[in-house]
């Protein structure tokens, strides 16, 4: 059986490599060893090599180089690669799933919505505004930081894109967002031959999620009703919740002023999307800034309890914008921009706890990389997650040291992949660091917290505290 593999995927000009197992290649290996199978096979193979993980023969480069160069050369045949069954439940005009002048005009739209100019007149006083409700009457109480990050990453947004941080649909949005986002982390495998058996066919789910046990058979039973339970039902009933707030912005006079109404007004509109694009627009916003913010939220929270130096020398930068103003007074422009220590210790928790390990693409065509055949419909893991301990580009790599980067050229170099590059480029990053700086404000100068301990921390596959993180705060 290990040589079936082998055997299946030989083909002159492929990078050295081994493909494991049928249908689950290397992902058992891959998800239990983690990063030290990443840099096992680099240690054997070098930094370009073969595998089998998540379902698909794939091409792991581990090298800055050549990630530069696939993420900068989309337009050659190295498009997004995420699973189809994550396309499915985000939408099939979700960013990721388009390219060429797709890409290019909603890439566009969604720019219109959080450029720099947005943000300061519109999305931080939104942001403000319900950060400083959010951390409200934590004092005296234990409080799961995890949790509370995670309701803050969607409200916030819900806030800015409909003003809906508090409404009725709120509780059941939050619900069904919560099913949408685990079905885009697990993995449906299609067993091959399965499917001939009596119309039914078995599904095995990675769910990454789980701390015991990596892998776990969730379900068995026609094809169609298994994605309809998991994740796709969830999806659909967000759908209907957005046809019908459409619907009713459509309906009323008011003018709103947030991402939804700016969708909505064509006339001022150049990037006019219909509204299936709009719906999968609102999920890509809500999706894309959801895992990414409020884990950095948390592991910020996490480094500074441990590091009482930095939140010392954090907390006076904060301290020394709320002196110049009331209490009522709400961050603006300015602050933000201010806040320089603040954008450090963002980077270093996004470097030190990599919150993102890596991007996928896949080949559309045969093609030369690295001096190396990749045949077509190949995934390529741009595996960025080593790059950030690299000690030429962050000397003592293992220290969470936010002064490195007030040096901003750290920021602007080559190899800064934190939020990936070249056309995908994320866009949303200063908003998102706009969004944590104004949580950490309002965090550490209301707050003084411990941990309760014995929380567990997990780094990979993704990061994540399995049975939360908790905090006993008191006010500072
Ligand atoms: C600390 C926060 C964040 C991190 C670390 C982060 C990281 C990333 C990375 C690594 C990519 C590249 C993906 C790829 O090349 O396949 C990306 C893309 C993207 N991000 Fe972020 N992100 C963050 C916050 C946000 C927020 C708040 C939004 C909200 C709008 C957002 C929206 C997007 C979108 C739409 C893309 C896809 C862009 C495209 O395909 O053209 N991100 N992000």
């Amino acid at each position: 059986l290990l040589r079936w593999n082998e055997v299946r995927y030989r083909k002159k000009g492929l990078p050295p490599g081994t493909m494991g197992w049928p249908v689950f290649g290397e992902t058992t290996e891959f998800l239990k060893q983690g990063p030290n199978f990443m840099k096992n096979q680099r240690a054997r193979y070098g930094s370009f090599f073969k595998s089998h993980i998540l379902g698909c023969p794939t091409v792991v480069s581990m090298d800055p180089e050549v990630n530069r160069y696939i993420l900068m050369n989309e337009a050659k045949g190295l498009v997004p690669g995420y699973p189809q069954s994550m396309l499915d439940i985000l939408g099939k005009c979700n960013i990721a799933a388009v390219h060429g002048s797709t890409h290019k005009y909603m890439r566009g739209a969604l720019l219109a919505l959080i450029n720099p100019t947005m943000i300061r007149d519109q999305i931080l006083p939104k942001i403000d505004e319900f950060m400083r409700s959010h951390l409200t009457g934590w004092d005296n109480q234990v409080i799961n930081i995890q949790e509370k990050t995670k309701e803050m990453a969607l409200l916030s947004s819900l806030k800015q894109i409909a003003g809906i941080e508090s409404s009725s649909i709120t509780p059941a949005f939050k619900t069904e967002f919560f099913k949408l986002v685990l079905g885009t982390i697990s993995l449906p495998i299609d067993l091959p031959g399965t499917n001939y058996c009596r119309g039914f066919q078995v599904y095995i789910r990675f769910i990454f999620s789980s701390p015991k046990s990596l892998m776990e058979v969730v379900v068995e039973g026609p094809a169609t009703e298994i994605g309809e339970t998991f994740s796709m039902q969830a999806r659909k009933n967000i759908v209907s919740m957005l046809e019908k707030l459409i619907a009713e912005r459509r309906a009323s006079k008011e003018v709103h002023q947030d991402m939804l109404g700016c969708l909505l007004r064509s006339d001022e509109n150049k990037n006019k999307l219909s509204d299936e694009e709009i719906i999968d627009m609102v999920v890509t916003i809500l999706y894309s800034g959801y895992e990414t913010v409020s884990t950095t939220s948390m592991m910020a929270v996490k480094y500074l309890h441990d590091h009482p130096k930095v939140l010392e020398e954090l907390r006076k930068e904060h301290l020394a914008i709320r002196e110049k103003k009331n209490p009522e007074d709400p961050i603006d422009w300015n602050d933000l921009k201010s806040m320089k220590f603040t954008r450090a210790v963002i980077f270093e928790t996004s470097r030190l706890a990599t919150i993102v390990n890596g991007v996928l693409r896949k080949t559309t065509q045969d093609m030369e990389l690295n001096g190396y055949l990749i045949p077509k419909g190949w995934r390529i893991y741009v595996y960025t997650r080593e790059i950030n301990y690299d000690s030429f580009l962050y000397p003592e790599p293992l220290t969470f040291n936010p002064w490195r980067w007030l040096d901003r050229s750290l920021e602007s170099s080559t190899f800064f992949f934190i939020f990936g590059g070249g056309t995908r480029l994320c866009p949303g990053k200063e908003l998102g660091i706009a969004e944590i700086s104004t949580f950490l404000h309002y965090f550490v100068t209301r707050y003084r917290w411990e941990e309760v301990g014995g929380d567990k921390l997990m780094k990979f596959p993704r990061v994540e505290a399995p049975n939360g993180l908790h905090l006993r705060v008191s006010s500072y």
